[in-house]
């Protein structure tokens, strides 16, 4: 499969240090990280609880790495404003959680972000189609949207050659269980952009497993580094 969208790799930071955010965000971005994936959770949308603004606001105080906002929450529309105040780079709603996703992709883009969809395993790829056109990214859900260190789903990969084929400049994004052991099915199906917390901040080598990743992507997905697309 051949497409022509650059490979990054996104730590997830739920599953670093919390007591240390700051640290373990500058580690990951040292270790090699093209940008950071920050899981907001609101217990409504998804029976977990982890951060909002106020968390993402102070730790944009120590870095200009890009923040890439997966807001698993019920009421997305609420948010928009305080995450881009925050530092926010890209918001990626869920379709399950609004019942007008062109609004909301308006307002996002209106507060001056990237707009990112996101699904969950049991929400069929055909439902982001009439908004594709619309979002700088899809992401398609590993695992079921809550919690960090789950195991991969790969009976998801189908969703992503679906849309690779279609679209061959997407940004597809996979968020759950990636890792050295899991990467190579999800570059084959055709995912640029690769969500890793456990596999990355359990190591003892982040950059190793960063560079692993990034290799498997850009050999087994046919994916051109940023630096390649840089000399097109
Ligand atoms: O959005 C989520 C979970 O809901 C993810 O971003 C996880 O935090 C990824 O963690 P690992 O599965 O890589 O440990
Ligand atoms: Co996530």
């Amino acid at each position: 499969m051949c497409h022509s969208c650059a490979c990054q790799i996104g730590p997830s930071m739920l599953a670093s240090d919390l007591s240390c955010l700051k640290d373990e965000a500058l580690k990951v971005v040292a270790a090699g990280a093209d940008y950071l994936h920050l899981d907001v959770m609101d217990g409504h949308f998804v029976p977990n609880i982890t951060w909002g603004a106020p968390v993402i606001k102070s730790l944009r105080k120590h870095t200009d790495a890009f923040f890439d906002c997966h807001m698993m929450v019920s009421e997305p529309e609420k948010w928009v404003d305080d995450i881009k105040d925050a530092g926010g780079d890209q918001f990626t709603f869920h379709l399950e959680s609004t019942s007008n996703p062109e609004a909301l992709i308006e307002q996002i883009r209106a507060a001056g972000m990237k707009v990112g969809v996101a699904i969950k395993p049991g929400t069929a790829v055909e439902g982001v189609l009439p908004y594709v056109s619309l979002v700088d990214m899809v992401l398609v859900m590993t695992v079921e949207p809550g919690f960090g260190g789950q195991s991969f789903m790969a009976d998801m990969m189908p969703k992503v050659a679906f849309l690779r084929e279609k679209f061959p400049s997407l940004d597809i994004e996979v968020d759950g269980g990636l890792g050295p052991s899991t990467i190579e099915a999800a570059a084959k199906a055709g995912a640029n952009m690769i969500v890793a917390g456990s596999s990355v901040f359990k190591a003892s080598d982040p950059a190793e497993v960063i560079l692993f990743m990034r290799h498997s992507v850009e050999i087994h997905g046919n994916g051109k580094t940023t630096e390649e697309l840089t000399r097109l």
